[in-house]
């Protein structure tokens, strides 16, 4: 569904890239997360996949499209196949819950009956039948990032990418987002996640990808969040190549495949 071949991504010549060579395969109806300190590439992976960034070198594919040399037309297309969610909502403060929803779908050019009849199946699926009327400041955190969750799948999209989706909220809410990705991710949908909660990455034990530094350090098919520290003086290749005498921490993609 998402494939990075040999990804490089440089934003400022001479800088250090912000991904470095990343290979990396995400199958149909996979969760993945994507995990990695602030800075190790997380939110630059995501924006590749939307193309709001274009890779510097090696290719990137999306729904079986090389999307590397997309030309610009073409790229609503590959949007729309695309369900995003972040980490502050991104809702229209002036519309209604149910209008930020059908928003999504009128910029599209849907018609008025799809409309009618797709918004308050979402709005049921996310849980907030009753709240159509709504404006976004009369909701809570959580309800408002599961209107945001509602406008991102209302299209129907294979992949669903959330960046720090749970990164506003307290514990119990980002749980209940977590079982709503879950449940939307059980219907089909490619879900990659990118976050620093460890506690959501080790209850969750779905696939976890590890950036440092851009680089893929570790990818396991059922992970848990361990912190990769690189100490003071300590060589970081050797850190990366997971050479640390228990073999457990080198990149395992094929696992996961
Ligand atoms: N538009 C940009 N121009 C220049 N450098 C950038 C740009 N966007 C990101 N970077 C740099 O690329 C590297 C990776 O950034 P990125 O935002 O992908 O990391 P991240 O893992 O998502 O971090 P965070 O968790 O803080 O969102 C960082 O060093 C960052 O400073």
């Amino acid at each position: 569904m998402i494939r990075l071949d040999r990804v490089s991504k440089v934003y400022t010549r001479g800088a250090r890239p912000a991904l470095d060579r990343v290979s990396l395969e995400v199958e149909r109806g996979e969760f993945l997360f994507l995990v990695g300190a602030s800075g190790s590439g997380k939110s630059t992976f995501l924006r590749l996949v939307l193309r709001e960034e274009s890779a510097t070198s090696g290719r990137v594919y999306v729904a079986g499209r090389e999307i590397t040399a997309l030309s610009q037309w073409k790229v609503p297309s590959l949007r729309r196949q695309i369900g995003v969610v972040f980490q502050d909502f991104r809702l229209l403060p002036n519309k209604t819950v149910f209008d930020n929803v059908a928003f999504a779908q009128q910029v599209i050019g849907k018609p008025q009956h799809a409309i009618a009849r797709d918004v308050p199946e979402v709005l049921e699926l996310v849980k907030l039948a009753g709240k159509e009327r709504r404006m976004p400041h009369e909701l809570s955190g959580g309800e408002q990032q599961r209107v945001a969750i509602a406008r991102a799948i209302v299209n129907r999209p294979a992949i669903l990418l959330a960046d720090e989706p749970t990164g506003n909220l307290d514990p119990t809410t980002s749980a209940g987002i977590m079982t709503l990705l879950e449940r939307i991710n059980r219907t089909g949908t490619t879900v990659v996640m990118a976050t620093h909660d460890e506690v959501i990455v080790n209850q969750m034990r779905k696939r976890v990808v590890q950036l440092v530094d851009g680089e893929v350090v570790r990818d396991e098919a059922s992970g848990a969040y361990e912190k990769v520290h690189i100490a003071e003086g300590e060589d970081p290749d050797r850190v990366r190549a997971g050479s640390d005498g228990d073999g457990e921490h080198g990149p395992t993609a094929e696992a996961a495949s």
